[in-house]
């Protein structure tokens, strides 16, 4: 994005605010004000108490201004920090809307850790230069102004000089600040990539300690803690570098001034009093300069932060269509057909499906069988339109999926994936994950309707137990169930259901197939098949090979007829 887009950008977060900010920037002015009128109020005590006067007046009026000013300054300050923390949610809300919108196949190219650090770092550096930055860099303009209006009434050539010098090292400062920008957001891509590392870590923490990989994985992490920590030096040496401009600016102006002030002292074309006021202003500048300078430094970090946001935000998104609610288009199960449909993930990717043709008639239970890599799952993908094929026609209940409001058509499925399909929280609140507006009967039939009856009466406090990360604290079958039972509160008129590979014991393997067997007797069922006990039970079975589908019938006609299926049948399915 172009620089002076970026800076549109980030000036548009501090628009609403801008009445509460200059409202803030008053109050901070009227307690510095205050403050200045604190010695005068001495005075008059002091002088009070030398001539033996009444010292209530002048002692009330210290106190008053005392109060007065602590007041308006911490109210001010307050206000400050609350626009910053109203700038920093907006920001957040406005990421986090996207980055929940954008499409499955972006995501699959981002990486979780360094989106939390959008959400949670990169914004959090946006307060300081919308407001302090912001407030400061123009009551800094009003002093530089004042005091340059007062220097040219003293002496135009002693002006010029200043100038001059000021103009030459301010040329250095904005030289420097395009690379403060530069180092900051590779401070903040640092962070982002430790994120994405430690994400990994945790999301296989298992594996980790069985692999023994914890001392490789800390060492990873603070490589890149590392590369921040280095960046982030960069970041510093270049603003020291500006602090430092800015401090010789001031210096070389003064022995400038100095030198050419005394010749024409000298020369009689200046009193030396006006050359005194004039450096006594000079120095008056610096906190001018340096509020400015300061204010350019978190000018260029908010815009490498920003930058890091608008990448995400410029992502295109879905339409935001009402997804969590139950449509209701109809109860009745719908087919699918897939038509000569050709799909690949990625330009520079080799096709995965390549005309692929089969067709689901509504109600009953299909089975999808394959090879590993036959691109069963992508079926899924695109029936949800995770991801858009580029050739051929989908169909769901005979229309075009694409000419399915997109929300509808999700509202339509029900999706189990084959991992992780549980999420933290209690067990009601994954069971009414995608359907709120269930009534306690209902859940009660599903719960019963996948088995769940005796998980739910075992567990400590029932439907309120918590179910730990990712559901870790229930069996690999109990997840799947409990994410059936989701599935099913959302009265899909389709159920995709990719099923877990994990080997169940006895107990679990019959009530999934009772429940499998029983969901399809009411809805389309459409499941991956990963166990004999399911294709036996299929009133179809569609089997996929590299891309394309090779043969469909049930298990008695595809033993008989089919060479890979006959083959899987006897190595691929986990017997049940
Ligand atoms: N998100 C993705 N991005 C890029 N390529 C992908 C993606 N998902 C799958 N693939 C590739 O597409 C091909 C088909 O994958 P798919 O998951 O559909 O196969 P599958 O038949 O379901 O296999 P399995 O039974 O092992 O799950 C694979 O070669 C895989 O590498």
């Amino acid at each position: 994005m172009e620089g002076d887009a970026v800076l549109k950008e980030l000036l548009a977060y501090v628009r609403p605010y801008r009445r509460i900010l200059l409202l803030g920037g008053l109050l901070g002015l009227i307690g510095s004000v205050a403050g200045l009128a604190m010695p005068l109020l001495a005075k008059y005590v002091v002088d009070a108490f030398g001539s033996n006067g009444s010292m209530a007046g002048p002692l009330l009026g210290l106190t008053a201004a005392v109060l007065v000013g602590a007041v308006v300054s911490a109210s001010g300050s307050y206000l400050m920090e609350r626009t910053g923390e109203g700038i920093v949610l907006g920001a957040r809300r406005k990421l986090v809307d996207r980055m929940l919108r954008l499409k499955v196949a972006d995501v699959d190219r981002l990486k979780p850790g360094d989106l939390l650090s959008r959400v949670t770092g990169d914004t959090t550096l946006l307060r300081a230069v919308l407001t302090n930055g912001i407030v400061e860099s123009i009551s800094a303009v009003f002093m530089l102004v004042g005091a340059i209006v007062m220097m040219a009434t003293m002496d135009g050539v002693l002006l010029l000089v200043t100038l001059g010098v000021i103009v030459v090292v301010g040329g250095l400062v904005a030289l420097i600040m395009p690379r403060i920008q530069r180092a900051q957001a590779q401070a903040q891509e640092a962070v982002g990539e430790m994120g994405s590392v430690l994400d990994r870590a945790l999301q296989a923490y298992r594996t980790v300690k069985a692999s023994g990989a914890e001392d490789r994985e800390i060492a990873e992490v603070g490589e890149v803690a590392t590369r921040a920590r280095d960046r982030g030096l960069h970041v510093a040496v270049w603003t020291s570098l500006a602090g430092v401009a800015t401090f010789m600016a001031v210096q070389i102006a003064f022995l400038a001034v100095l030198g050419v002030g005394g010749a024409r002292v000298s020369s009689g074309a200046l009193e030396v009093s006006s050359l005194i006021a004039f450096l006594l202003y000079l120095f008056y500048l610096v906190s001018p300069i340096g509020q400015l300078v300061q204010g350019g430094v978190q000018l260029q970090q908010g815009l490498a932060a920003m930058q890091r946001i608008k990448e995400i935000e410029g992502l295109p998104a879905e339409p935001a269509e009402r997804t969590g609610e139950r449509i209701d288009g109809g109860r009745e199960p719908v087919g699918v057909t897939f038509q000569d449909v050709v799909f690949r993930y990625g330009e520079d990717r080799p096709l995965v499906h390549d005309g692929v043709t089969f067709e689901v008639p509504p109600g009953g239970l299909t089975a999808l069988v394959g090879p590993s890599g036959a691109g069963k799952s992508t079926v899924f993908g695109l029936i949800e339109r995770f991801y858009e094929h580029q050739g051929g026609t989908i169909t769901v209940g005979g229309r075009d999926i694409r000419d399915w409001p997109l929300g509808e058509l999700r509202a339509a499925l029900g999706y189990v994936e084959q991992d992780a399909p549980v999420l933290a929280g209690t067990l009601r609140e994954n069971l009414l994950f995608a359907a709120h507006d269930v009534t306690e009967d209902e859940l009660a039939r599903a719960i019963a309707r996948t088995r769940l009856d005796d998980l739910v009466s075992r567990l400590p406090d029932g439907l309120e137990t918590p179910v730990g990360h990712r559901g870790v604290l229930l069996s690999g079958g109990e997840r799947q169930r409990v994410a059936i039972a989701r599935a099913l509160l959302r009265r899909p008129r389709l159920l995709l259901l990719d099923e877990a590979t994990s080997q169940l014991d006895a107990v679990n393997e019959l009530r999934l197939r009772e429940v499998i067997a029983e969901v399809a007797r009411e809805t389309t069922v459409l499941v991956i098949a990963h166990r004999l006990s399911t294709v036996t039970g299929a009133d179809r079975i569609v089997v996929m090979e590299a891309g394309g589908v090779r043969a469909v019938g049930t298990h008695a006609d595809l033993v008989g007829e089919d060479d890979l299926y006959r083959e899987l049948a006897a190595t691929q399915f986990l017997v049940g």
